[in-house]
């Protein structure tokens, strides 16, 4: 076996408990084959053939960014400060139509880089040009969900069709790269900007192909409201209409669920990403992720595009989770620390059918190491508390996923940092170069 170590340092079980231990990896399986309290009797297990310390550190599942559009790293502070409508009308669908392959990959690679700096090991992601995001995700090392995101609004027949064939295609051909760590979805953008006919169509093939569904559902009122007028029922009953509903089904936002949505979502195991800054940045409103959590739902935690966000970092996600869950229930103990450390870890890789989110025996090794030694962790009364409260993503130091080392003390190894920067942010202002005069 070719043994990775990671030594010294506190472990986060799945349970929640936290203990000092050891956490060896067969990197050749890319799973996690010991998982050893430094208090354990019996034999010490043989030298490992490299280590990463974690002193001082809490060692923790790889954290799951359940719902992104990754290049949108090149619209970060491009358009702020509207609601979803008119911020997508007026500003991003102008300038995603100037966006290319290249720039995709651009910013694939820029969010690629940002993940991995701060723990995150898997994502799911809905965009354009999925080919050039899934050459980066291999390259990066990471793993993820991916799909060709479909709106058959404002497009003929021809078009709209053309469009659901694609995501099909890109579900079909890019499931299983990277070595597996590539799985992908039928990915409908939402239940208003994908006419009846196509999501109908276009979840039936899905069925048939074995690939889940992934779109944005009840994010804003004023998306709701016009599938109540005009269907007569909500927007869940009208996706369990569609065959939408599933227990391989992720749904992102579910702000405004209401009418016994919340039952059909637990009833037939679909899973909610929960993207707190895009939904208090766009003002979408306040999931109920307490309620959604008692039910049953799986809930998940997602950054939604670094343009809604304005980062990557699942550490805030986590924050914002916590605080805005209280909020919305009007209750100081609803969604408290370990719920939202458990929707960013095993919630989200559940949520996205990927292995990983848990350290244990047999599990996917894809863990981040988080150094506690800095004035804004000092004491450590909780670890879990500071995960979800205190820490940020700048806080982690090795990121390992399929049993590679991503980073190591804050050095990427699989990509050039630098490059990317520069690569981004030359493709960032040459787009918005060419969106000025179209
Ligand atoms: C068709 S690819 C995905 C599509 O979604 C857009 N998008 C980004 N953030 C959101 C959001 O919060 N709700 C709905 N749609 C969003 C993105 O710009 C792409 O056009
Ligand atoms: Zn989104």
């Amino acid at each position: 076996m070719n043994a990775l170590r990671v030594t010294g340092g506190r472990v986060l079980r799945p349970d929640g408990s936290v203990t000092e231990a050891d956490v060896t990896i067969d990197r050749d399986a890319g799973r996690i084959v010991e998982v050893r309290d430094v208090s354990a009797d019996g034999e010490a297990p043989p030298d490992a053939d490299e280590t990463l310390d974690a002193s001082g550190s809490l060692v923790i599942p790889g954290l799951v960014n359940a719902h992104t559009h990754v290049a949108m790293t090149l619209l970060r502070g491009y358009a702020d400060d509207k609601p979803l409508d008119p911020w997508l009308r007026e500003d991003i669908w102008p300038a995603e139509a100037e966006l290319t392959p290249d720039d995709v990959e651009a910013g694939a690679e820029l969010g690629a880089l940002e993940m991995i700096r701060s723990g995150t090991t898997a994502f799911a992601d809905m965009y354009f040009a999925m080919d050039r995001v899934a050459d980066v995700v291999d390259r990066a090392g990471l793993r993820a969900r991916l799909g060709h995101g479909v709106v058959t609004v404002g497009k003929d027949a021809a078009d709209a069709r053309a469009d659901v064939e694609e995501s099909l295609a890109v579900a079909r051909e890019l499931d299983g790269a990277a070595d597996s760590r590539i799985r992908t979805a039928f990915m409908p953008h939402s239940l208003t900007t994908v006419g009846e006919e196509f999501l109908r169509e276009g979840v039936a093939e899905a069925r048939e192909a074995g690939v889940p569904v992934h779109l944005h559902a009840n994010e804003t009122a004023d998306e709701v409201d016009p599938i109540v007028d005009e269907r007569g029922e909500r927007p869940i009953a009208y996706a369990e209409d569609l065959g939408a509903l599933g227990p391989d089904d992720f749904f992102a936002h579910g702000v405004h669920v209401g009418g016994g949505e919340i039952d059909r979502l637990a009833e037939s195991g679909t899973a909610v990403v929960h993207c707190p800054a895009s939904n208090m940045k766009l003002a979408s409103g306040m999931a109920p992720v307490q309620r959604l959590r008692e039910a049953g739902v799986t809930v998940a935690l997602g950054t939604d595009g670094a343009a809604s966000n304005n980062d990557l970092d699942v550490f805030d996600e986590m924050r914002d989770a916590a605080m805005l869950g209280k909020l919305a229930a009007d209750d100081a103990s609803a969604v408290p620390a370990g719920a939202v450390v458990e929707m960013a870890t095993a919630g989200g890789a559940d949520a996205l059918g990927l292995p990983g989110g848990r350290i244990e025996a047999g599990a996917a090794a894809d863990l981040a190491v988080v150094d506690l030694d800095a004035p804004h962790l000092t004491p450590v009364h909780d670890p879990v508390s500071h995960l979800a409260y205190a820490a940020r993503g700048s806080d982690v130091r090795h990121t390992v996923c399929d049993g590679d080392i991503l980073m190591r003390d804050r050095e990427v190894l699989t990509l050039d940092a630098a490059a990317v920067q520069e690569h981004a942010a030359a493709a960032a202002s040459d787009l918005v170069d060419r969106v000025d005069s179209a």
